[in-house]
């Protein structure tokens, strides 16, 4: 909606966009007079925002609607699989599981080791050895509880405890 010879351009430097006259080679901040400001906030929004450039970037980098996850997993005497890599049977009850874990997660949330750390050594998952790494997944893959819990979470947070068949998670979300 801008009037003849005048286009939106975006100044890199100041991340916002200016309008250029291609005729008279003059550009301004405002959009000039007679622009039709409804159909350009349209225009705007679809082709000039930031937030839309950045979602785009963000979106090729990462697979289409997959997050990324590590995890710590303490399974117990009623999982579905009660063995891991670190225990061929696992005997600890569920409220064991329970109280170890809320011992994890305040080590990890008061900073003095992180959930990777800690899922090297004590998680009984497989992906214990690359800290807890899942890497990328989309909804469908994991568990329901775990997809819930994890798809709620903003990339570096950290869930509360999760409750699947495999045992009691704590789910780190990094993309
Ligand atoms: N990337 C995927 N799509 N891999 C398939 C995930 C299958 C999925 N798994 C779960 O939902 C839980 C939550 C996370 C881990 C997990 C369970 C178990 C441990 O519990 P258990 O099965 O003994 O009860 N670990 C796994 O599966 C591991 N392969 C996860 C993994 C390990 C190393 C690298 C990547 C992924 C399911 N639908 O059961």
């Amino acid at each position: 909606g801008l009037p003849e010879d005048w286009e939106v351009r975006h100044s890199q430097s100041k991340n916002l966009p200016y309008y250029f006259n291609s005729a008279t080679k003059t550009s301004r901040w405002e959009p000039p007079s007679g622009t039709d400001i409804d159909k350009l906030k349209i225009y705007m929004a679809k082709y000039h925002s930031p937030t839309s450039q950045q979602q785009q970037q963000q979106q090729q980098q990462q697979p289409q609607g997959k997050i990324r996850c590590a995890h710590l997993l303490v399974k117990h005497n009623q999982s579905r699989r009660p063995s891991s890599w670190r225990e061929s049977e696992i005997t600890r009850t569920k409220q064991e599981a329970l109280t170890t874990l809320q011992g994890f997660e305040q080590h990890i949330k008061s900073g003095s080791i992180s959930l990777g750390e800690l899922a090297l050594t004590e998680s009984d998952c497989s992906s214990a050895r690359k800290r807890g790494d899942l890497g990328y997944f989309g909804r469908g893959d994991m568990q329901k509880e775990f997809e819930d819990a994890a798809f709620a979470l903003k990339p570096g947070e950290i869930s509360g405890i999760v409750d699947t068949a495999s045992g009691l998670h704590l789910i780190e979300r990094e993309t």
